[in-house]
């Protein structure tokens, strides 16, 4: 059984004259549990409302959403009793200590009092925070807060953790961190659903990516399988005049159905995988003459991005 399963999900929203605006258009998706499942799309693109949905704090207008087997609109409680929320509003007490945080939340949570003490500085050594602890959270940096609110969401040892848009103006070194302990996460066999617009997120942590844009899938596979699926290997060769790569290229290039272009004594072409770059390689001949240095470029996401919806996704 799938941990969620959404099926021809739609959310829509009524419009003037009568008509309707999709945030969610046929959607289907299931996650697996154990996974590391990313939800890429640009702003505006259905991400929360998924969340939401999946969270039981809205109902699709149509389709199917199961979240261990159960309605979670319906079953609230149960569902909401094996997962945990992390949203972009922190929604912490700025005016309490990291641990008061804690505290008011495993009261608020029915945890047995017998094991508060234990499991929140087991949650605050997971999330770097152990020195902190007595600090006001009003003087805590964006990125600080952010891991209190995972550490918060851990308390109740969810199953399933939603983490909407989870780096989201943190620094680099606390979005390291916060990667890895979502990781740890995954690794313990907790089922983890992210929603983000960042590229290099998605590509870190996804065991499978989906590409959402105007609330309708994109793509999806692994970061590997979308990235292969596109033409944008690159290989480049230098060559020691622009001459001397015009007088090789054609002959060698011939026999390979690729794209070249030429950029003064570089020939940038565009290849399907590896293997053929090797090929192109082995023949020019090397040293003066053929070609003296070359690079071997591998796609990113943002060029899977771009394939499938044709637009950048920071537009
Ligand atoms: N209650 C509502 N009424 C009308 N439109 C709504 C409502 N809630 C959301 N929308 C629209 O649905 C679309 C999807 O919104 P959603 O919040 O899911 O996007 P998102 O991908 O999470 O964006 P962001 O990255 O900015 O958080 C947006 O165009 C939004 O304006």
């Amino acid at each position: 059984m799938s941990v969620v399963k959404l099926e021809k999900v739609e959310v829509s929203y009524p419009q003037k004259k009568g008509e309707r605006f999709y945030a969610l258009k046929k959607l289907s998706i299931e996650v697996e549990k154990g996974e590391i499942f990313c939800l890429l799309g640009p702003n505006g693109s259905g991400k929360t409302t998924c969340i939401n949905l999946i969270n039981g704090l809205s109902a699709p207008t149509n389709g199917e959403v199961h979240v261990f087997g159960l309605s979670p609109h319906k079953d609230v409680r149960k569902v909401r009793s094996k997962l945990a929320v992390v949203p972009q509003e922190t929604a912490l007490y700025n005016d309490l200590t990291a641990k008061e945080n804690l505290l008011f939340h495993a009261q608020y949570y029915g945890i047995d009092k017998s094991q508060w003490s234990a499991q929140i500085s087991r949650m605050l050594e997971l999330v770097g925070l152990s020195e902190r602890q007595h600090d006001r959270v009003g003087t805590f940096s964006g990125g600080m807060q952010r891991r209190l609110a995972l550490a918060r969401a851990l308390l109740t040892l969810p199953d399933l953790i939603l983490l909407d848009e989870p780096t989201l103006g943190v620094d680099v070194q606390s979005r390291n961190s916060i990667w890895n302990r979502i990781k740890e996460l995954a690794s313990e066999g907790r089922t983890v659903f992210i929603t983000t617009n960042y590229m290099e997120e998605a590509d870190q942590l996804a065991d499978r990516i989906v590409i959402i844009d105007k609330g309708e899938i994109s793509a999806i596979g692994t970061p590997q399988e979308l990235k292969s699926t596109i033409m944008a290997h690159t290989l480049e060769l230098y060559f020691e005049t622009k001459e001397k790569a015009l007088e090789v290229l054609g002959d060698s290039l011939a026999q390979f159905n690729v794209q070249n272009t030429m950029v003064d004594n570089k020939a940038v072409i565009k290849v399907q995988d590896k293997a053929v770059a090797l090929q192109i390689l082995q023949t020019f001949p090397s040293g003066s003459g053929g070609v003296i240095n070359f690079e071997w470029k591998e796609p990113t996401l943002n060029d899977v991005f771009l394939h499938y919806t044709g637009r950048q996704l920071r537009n």
